[in-house]
């Protein structure tokens, strides 16, 4: 390890963050009853130009009246190049009574985006007595965003998530999709030319390389590495898949964007009963190899050592955390 040890993220937990457009305030209250760990209150893309004050009314209304029992609660702002987002804090901070948990900042470009909100937050804290200061989250979801992702993760003592946003990140890539996330049909190896007649197609994952420039950096900086939106909610077995990949490379949960989705994320995020067994058995096997002086033994015909205690713990702390909630 190295001597700088990295942060402990948030111990929330943070398997689906189910979003709704501001604008539709009849959902709020179905938002609130879902089994979402996280609601994302939406006052960016999903909100026309024409509805953002209104919307904004009705967002910072709910956040006082709807009763959104143990639910972590963010609201998503504006971009900072529109000239909407200063209202937004201001009104999201001084208009609400401290249920809002988090602030979610949309195309995050470099650590100098979440500084601006900082400050303006941290302003509009003090102007209205708030003792509860607010959490940020951030989306990865431009080519600056991505390259700048660490800085972003290490902008403010705010910040506790960053998702991977892929509608827009496959828009300010120059991707040729328009699909949201998931398999891509044109992404794909073909077996070599020598299978000639019997070539098969294998598909990769686009958002793999965001997916784990994202984790990097979260689990440098103690943030929860999160998978964004997946678009086509009648294929709730491609949403399963994309998740499954998402959670094996480290994210700890999906955005939902219809309610259909919310219990497939937290069946996927959630560790299964069996899986918690074997880490615990994991443990027991290293404690009793390391009790007789080995640092690795065997288990179930495999290796397992020191390591292998610590990526068990990953399961059962996150089975633990889930089920203290
Ligand atoms: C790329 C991005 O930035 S993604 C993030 C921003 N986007 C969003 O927030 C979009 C969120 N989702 C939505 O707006 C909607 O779900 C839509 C537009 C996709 C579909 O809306 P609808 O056509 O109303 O969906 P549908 O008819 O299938 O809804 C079924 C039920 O779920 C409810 N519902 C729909 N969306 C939501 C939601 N987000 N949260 C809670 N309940 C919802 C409906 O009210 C309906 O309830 P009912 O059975 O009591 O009548
Ligand atoms: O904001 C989300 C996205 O996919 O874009
Ligand atoms: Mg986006």
């Amino acid at each position: 390890m190295s001597f700088t040890i990295p942060p402990a993220p948030p111990a929330r937990p943070n398997r689906c963050q189910l979003f709704g457009p501001g604008s539709r305030p009849e959902l709020f209250e179905k938002m609130a009853k879902s089994d979402a760990d996280v609601i994302n209150l939406d006052l960016e893309d999903s909100v026309a130009p024409d509805d953002k004050d209104a919307a904004r009314k009705n967002v910072v209304d709910a956040i006082n009246d709807v009763d959104w029992g143990a639910k972590t609660l963010s609201v998503r702002i504006n971009g900072l190049d529109t000239p909407y987002w200063h209202k937004d804090v201001v009104e999201l901070i001084e208009g609400t009574k401290g249920r809002l948990d988090l602030i979610m900042i949309p195309k995050a470009g470099c650590a100098g985006d979440i500084y601006a909100v900082d400050a303006l937050a941290t302003a509009a804290e003090a102007a209205s007595g708030k003792d509860k200061r607010i959490g940020f989250e951030a989306i990865i979801e431009t080519a600056a965003g991505l390259a700048h992702v660490e800085e972003i993760a290490a902008a403010s003592p705010r910040m506790e998530a960053l998702s991977l946003g892929p509608a827009d990140y496959a828009a300010y890539m120059g991707m040729a999709t328009t699909h949201i996330g998931g398999t891509q049909s044109n992404y794909y190896m073909l077996s070599p030319k020598e299978h000639e007649g019997t070539r098969e197609t294998h598909y990769g994952d686009p958002w793999h390389y965001p997916i784990v420039a994202i984790v990097a950096a979260c689990r440098t900086h103690g943030l929860l590495p999160v998978d964004g939106p997946f678009g086509d909610f009648s294929d709730p077995d491609g949403f399963k898949a994309q998740a499954l990949r998402s959670a094996t490379l480290g994210c700890v949960g999906k955005w939902a964007i219809h309610p259909s989705q919310v219990a497939l994320a937290n069946e996927v995020f959630t560790p299964t009963d069996a899986a918690v067994e074997d880490a615990r058995a994991i443990i027991a096997a290293m404690e009793e190899a390391k009790a007789a002086g080995k640092g690795a033994a065997t288990y179930k015909g495999k290796l397992i050592d020191i390591a292998s205690i610590k990526q068990a713990e990953v399961i059962v702390k996150q089975a633990e955390m889930i089920a203290a909630r």
